[in-house]
């Protein structure tokens, strides 16, 4: 069975002093989820929001708000995050090598779902237990750019390890993140990822809901080529 597309924009590409209406916007223009980057400055270059911003968020919308935690001791955000309303609690493997059993229990125990990502230069095979532990993550997001800002170059070498995921668990839903836009989304789709994170080429688009069906549509269309193969 295919796994549902989802189309989530990057709110790190959006306006943060106007993010809730920033975020009805996407959601009008058929955004399925709100993807929500958190950056603690120390795993990554880069600082972005917290807890108290998707408190904020979430007095003002209903959406799946999905949060991936780029930072160095994710069981910390664990509760804040799941009291402030989020909705996916997505992880680094790199951050949780020896807690991923306890950080996976504790998402799912605070009534989020929990999804694992990985950097490029991270092996995809780190991510396996995750999903054929006793208690699974139920995402695996790709990274197609070094994490940390919006507007970099899609990295096409990392369609492997989508390939490899897609493969091994067809019914997972598999996310990819960075540089994906019309003119990638061909190759990701392909590969087998359905949840698609895009930011410039969706906030800097002189019409973001044709964008938003485009990514759709291609994901559906791949879809359907590989259940005809
Ligand atoms: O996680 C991120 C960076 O770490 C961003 O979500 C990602 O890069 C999306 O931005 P763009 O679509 O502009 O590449």
């Amino acid at each position: 069975m295919a796994v549902t597309p989802k189309i989530a924009p990057s709110m790190l590409s959006s306006d943060f002093a106007n993010l809730a209406s920033e975020a009805h916007r996407m959601l009008d223009f058929g955004a399925d989820w709100l993807h929500m980057d958190i950056m603690d400055g120390h795993f990554v270059p880069n600082l972005t929001i917290g807890a108290p911003v998707i408190e904020s968020l979430r007095k003002h919308t209903k959406a799946y708000l999905d949060c991936h935690l780029m930072v160095t001791n994710p069981l910390d955000y664990v509760e804040p995050f799941a009291k402030a309303g989020a909705s996916g609690f997505t992880f680094h493997v790199e951050a949780s090598k020896n807690d991923w059993k306890e950080l996976i229990q504790r998402i799912k125990s605070h009534g989020m779902r929990p999804g694992v990502s990985l950097k490029p230069g991270t092996p995809i095979e780190e991510v396996f237990p995750l999903v054929e532990a006793e208690n699974p993550v139920e995402m695996v997001l790709v990274m197609t750019v070094e994490p940390g800002f919006g507007g970099q170059k899609f990295m096409p070498e990392m369609m492997d390890k989508v390939r490899m995921l897609r493969k091994k668990y067809p019914s997972l839903d598999i996310e990819v993140d960075g540089g994906l836009g019309p003119s990638t989304i061909e190759v990701a789709a392909s590969a087998g990822a359905n949840c698609i994170v895009a930011g410039s080429s969706v906030f800097g688009a002189p019409d973001p809901a044709q964008v938003i069906s485009l990514l759709r549509n291609s994901v559906e269309k791949a879809q359907q080529q590989t259940l005809i193969q």
